[in-house]
């Protein structure tokens, strides 16, 4: 039996993040995580494009940008959409997951979702590096995860 896991460990190639502006209170916090955790396991910031862009709709026709310039081993998404008065909320959230998704699902470069979706500010200040944690940390560490198993199963 062989056993795969990925390791957290530096790339040889770029990084990219996509990140929405929209309540960028929260999405620099997530930017802020991811690097903390790209950098502590020794990837250089000379390594890491960060592209912003409006809001979290924005997020997966950019990263399908980034994806075709063949630039980047490895692209994670972040970004924080919290509920209003209207049914805004569910179509943005289900069209971001759905295109970031899909990208997952159709490219040989590692794409991550780090989009957070909220009921209220609160519930999004606890996944920016509060109580529950830091998105942004999280889809860093499952980059180079993801990047590191492809490279031991050579796919
Ligand atoms: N309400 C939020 C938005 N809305 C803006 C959209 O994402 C998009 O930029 C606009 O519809 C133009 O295409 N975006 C967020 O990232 N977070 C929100 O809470
Ligand atoms: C998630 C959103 O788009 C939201 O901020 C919009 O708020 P509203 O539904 O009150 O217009």
């Amino acid at each position: 039996m062989t056993e795969y896991v990925g390791q957290y460990v530096a790339p040889t190639g770029k990084l990219a993040i996509v990140v929405s502006r929209f309540n960028d209170v929260i999405t620099s916090k997530l930017v802020a995580g991811a690097m903390d955790t790209l950098t502590r396991h020794e990837v250089s910031p000379a390594d890491v494009d960060i592209v912003w862009v409006p809001g979290a709709f924005e997020i997966p026709g950019m990263t399908r940008r980034l994806l075709a310039s063949n630039k980047y081993q490895g692209i994670m998404t972040l970004g924080t959409v919290i509920r209003g008065e209207t049914s805004h909320y569910e179509y943005v959230c289900n069209e971001v997951a759905k295109g970031v998704g899909q990208l997952a699902l159709t490219s040989d470069v590692p794409v991550l979702f780090g989009v957070l979706t909220t009921d209220t500010l609160e519930q999004a200040q606890q996944r920016a590096g509060g109580k529950a944690g830091n998105k942004g940390s999280d889809v860093a560490a499952d980059v180079l995860e993801l990047i590191d198993l492809n490279r031991a199963l050579q796919v």
